[in-house]
């Protein structure tokens, strides 16, 4: 049995967010680019109205003559009444142009959010699908799926606020400190000397937020597998009462989930109030200094005067300088958010699914399959489970594997479609290793009903013809005949249009084996795999399916993996395994007449049925 693996964050990375945005961007830099230039030019009208306000207070009340900076003074009226209008007039015009930059700049950020969101979500669905069955049976459903929505939406957080309180951000520190640099240099130096500190602590929360995502994304990735397995589980916890039990785990999964939250919380709660403390000082102490300067018409060795016309705009922007502390505290907190999400999306990533680009298509096999010294343990366990197999198929052989539970039949079939690779040994198709032809011809050319089937959340049709093209509906109904199918489907109300639930929770066992067995029968394949396809139906079902399987795979190779001797009697041949190893073939005569390990379970099987 192997340990199951968590997805963690990997390390190696940089700059995990840009990468992946970067792998992710497609065409959408340039809503991005929108957002950007539209963001820059509606704050930097917005900061535009205080100056202006300055400069018209100075006019009025200080006597002094009013000229705005790259704005024609023929335009600007001499009388006081006048220039009030004139003033107003032009913030309206200002306001009314920020507006429509900003709903812009709104815009063209959310698209860009949107667009790369989907992009990533896609991306990264599509790679854990393609992903090696290694990958599913070391990580638990829960925890991938935690990566696909809840890390996900961590980015969509981030990409959703973050680029534009970052332009935001910087166009009103751009924008104020020109403001404050036009009205007074000296004293803009004195509100600045706080900037080193306000970036010294921002960085070190910073790094603590991320420290305490990682964690928050892992425990979320626990708690969601957690959640999965036991909802997937739900009849056996009911059946052994185990609800209690199972809210304990919960609980305590919950409740680790809770405090490393909390603790992520914690980070959150001291680096605003502490930025803006810091902020608010230096908004104090230049206030006292400007104030000063004012009543005083000098300040220490600053050069100049400094008119009260000048100190209002200037503690304006003074002031306005928290909001762009504030928006680094926030956009901190997401991005070190998203940066952990990232991470893991990439880890994910990085696992490097086996693509098909380069591998050789497999064209109307003859169907000749040969195992050549296949040996193989499951990866994260040291017991071999395959030892050292030799088996020749010919082209229309139909081969039964049997043995005793655990014995290796499903995991030698396995190799057939790659979903593992052996640890020694090939196994070749038409002479090819499996290895070098593409997944999806090789699949195609095999039909699989596995132990377990499973049905997909639609109506019957659709499980029916899933992975096969346009079917015409009497083409469908002979497969489900074949199957010993289309008795029951006709019986439901909606019949073949009738919805399956979850995992086809409606239909009992041997009613999804017959589904599972029409859909390998509609795709027709040139050759099949039946892992213990008929277990759950009755023996009368049984006899008519497998009629229409014997006509079916007559000319076709096909592996039959079954504990009922009966579905493998009439097979060409039947191999024993026992713990990896193949100890017994031949026809059911032969081995009938050998009096070995096969004639053993025939007795017993026969002894049962006789009893
Ligand atoms: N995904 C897996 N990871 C680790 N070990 C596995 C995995 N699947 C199967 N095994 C182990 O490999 C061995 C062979 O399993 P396999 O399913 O091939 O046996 P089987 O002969 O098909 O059994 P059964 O008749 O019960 O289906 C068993 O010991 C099983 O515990």
């Amino acid at each position: 049995m192997s340990v199951r693996d968590r997805i963690v964050a990997g390390t190696d990375e940089q700059q995990p967010l840009l990468t992946l945005v970067w792998k992710s961007k497609g065409n959408d830099l340039g809503y991005a680019g929108v957002g950007i230039v539209t963001s820059f030019v509606a704050q930097s009208l917005s900061s535009l109205d205080m100056f202006i306000i300055g400069l018209a207070f100075d006019a009025v009340f200080n006597d002094q003559a009013y000229t705005i900076p790259l704005f024609p003074n023929g335009w600007i009226p001499g009388n006081p009444t006048q220039q009030l209008v004139f003033t107003v007039a032009l913030l309206t015009g200002i306001k009314l142009v920020d507006l429509g930059f900003g709903i812009c700049s709104e815009w063209a950020f959310s698209l860009f959010a949107q667009r790369l969101l989907h992009r990533i979500r896609v991306d990264a669905f599509d790679t854990v699908q393609r992903l090696n069955m290694n990958f599913f049976d070391r990580h638990q459903t829960g925890d991938v799926m935690s990566v696909l929505n809840s890390d996900v939406n961590a980015l969509e957080r981030f990409l959703e606020f973050g680029p534009s309180l970052a332009t935001t951000g910087l166009t009103i520190l751009v924008s104020s400190l020109v403001y404050m640099a036009l009205l007074n240099w000296q004293l803009m130096l004195i509100s600045l000397t706080i900037a080193p500190v306000l970036f010294a602590i921002n960085s070190w929360f910073g790094n603590r937020h991320e420290i305490r995502n990682d964690d928050v994304r892992e425990e979320t990735g626990r708690l969601n597998a957690l959640l999965e397995t036991n909802i997937s589980g739900i009849q056996v916890v009911k059946a052994f009462s185990g609800e209690r039990h199972e809210t304990q785990r919960v609980s305590n999964l919950s409740d680790r989930h809770r405090v490393v939250n909390w603790h992520a919380h914690l980070v959150n709660v001291r680096h605003q109030p502490s930025m803006r403390l810091l902020a608010g000082a230096a908004f104090i102490v230049t206030l006292f200094i400007g104030t000063e300067w004012v009543i005083d018409g000098e300040f220490w060795v600053f050069s100049g005067t400094l008119t009260a016309g000048e100190l209002i705009p200037f503690m304006y922007y003074t002031q306005a300088l928290v909001r762009p502390v504030r928006f680094a505290a926030w956009f901190t907190g997401l991005y070190k958010g998203a940066t952990s999400a990232a991470k893991r999306i990439l880890s994910v990533q990085r696992m490097n699914p086996s693509r098909d680009e380069e591998k050789t298509d497999f064209i109307n096999p003859d169907g000749h399959i040969t195992y050549n010294n296949v040996s193989f343990s499951y990866p994260g366990t040291d017991e071999p489970v395959i030892h050292d197999i030799n088996i020749e198929i010919e082209p229309g052989e139909t081969v039964g594997f049997v043995g005793e539970t655990g014995a290796g039949k499903s995991t030698l079939l396995k190799f057939l479609f790659a979903f593992y690779d052996p640890d020694d040994g090939t196994v070749r198709v038409d002479s090819t290793d499996v290895r070098d032809l593409s997944r999806t011809s090789l699949r195609r050319s095999i039909g699989y009903v596995a132990q377990d089937p499973f049905l997909f959340t639609g109506t019957i049709r659709e499980n029916i013809t899933y992975g096969v093209d346009e079917t015409a509906d009497d083409t469908i109904v002979a497969a489900a005949k074949a199957a010993g199918a289309h008795e029951f489907v006709s019986q439901l109300d909606d019949g073949y249009d009738a919805q399956v639930g979850e995992r086809g929770v409606t239909l009992s066992g041997g009613q999804r084996q017959r589904l599972a067995i029409a859909r390998v029968l509609l795709a027709d394949p040139p050759m099949f795999v039946f892992d213990e396809a008929t277990s759950h139906v009755d023996n009368r079902t049984e006899v008519l399916i497998q009629r229409s399987l014997d006509e079916v795979t007559a000319d076709r190779t096909t592996l039959v993996v079954a504990h009922r001797l009966s579905t493998v009697r009439n097979t060409d041949r039947i191999v024993v395994l026992d713990s990896g190893e193949i100890i017994e073939q031949g026809t059911h005569e032969e081995l009938l007449d050998r009096d070995g390990t096969y004639a053993d379970l025939w007795n017993v099987q026969v002894g049962a049925v006789s009893e």
